[in-house]
């Protein structure tokens, strides 16, 4: 099952003509990362200061397929393709009334914000994401 959900194309992601820019749409699937551990338990606020886990991303993948426009809803859909010690890694397929505007393959690393080396997965951080998981022999 992958985590869904729907962010509207605001006035100040887009270009004087009213196109999507294309770094808006990193900034949006940052939150939409977010979004995804929050619907599991997990708050990145906590992760970060409390626990001192750090998440950055390694590898990007973008692939853009059509334009899009102010006022229009982005439904994203986030498949956790696999999980390793410390990697995650996540496919994003973001669609505008059905057709497929863009998608991106990610991963994103565990770290420890004490030393920034890699960091296994938490326990809770695994066992929540792992209802978002579908390898892709699978899907
Ligand atoms: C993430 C790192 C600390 C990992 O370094 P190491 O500790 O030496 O890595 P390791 O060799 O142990 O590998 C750890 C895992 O990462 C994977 N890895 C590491 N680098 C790569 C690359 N380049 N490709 C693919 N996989 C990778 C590797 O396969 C391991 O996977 P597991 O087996 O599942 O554990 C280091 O690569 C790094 O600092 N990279 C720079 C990250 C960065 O600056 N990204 C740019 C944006 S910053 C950002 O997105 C962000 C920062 C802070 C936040 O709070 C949130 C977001």
């Amino acid at each position: 099952m992958p985590f869904t959900i729907s962010k509207p194309l605001r006035f100040g992601d887009c270009d004087i003509t009213g196109i999507a820019y294309h770094p808006a749409y990193l900034s949006m699937l940052v939150d939409v990362n977010e979004a995804m551990f929050a619907s599991v338990g997990i708050s990145w606020k906590e992760l970060l200061v409390e626990r001192r886990i750090g998440l950055p991303t390694v590898t990007l993948n973008l692939e853009f397929k059509l334009p899009s426009t102010y006022g229009d809803v982005l439904d994203f859909e986030v498949h956790v393709r696999a999980m390793g010690r410390s990697s995650l890694d996540l496919e994003t397929v973001v669609r505008v009334r059905g057709d497929v505007i863009w998608t991106v393959k990610q991963r994103i690393v565990a770290t420890s914000l004490d030393n920034h080396k890699s960091h296994p997965w938490p326990h809770d951080v695994r066992a929540g994401l792992s209802r978002y998981l579908e390898p892709l022999d699978e899907a």
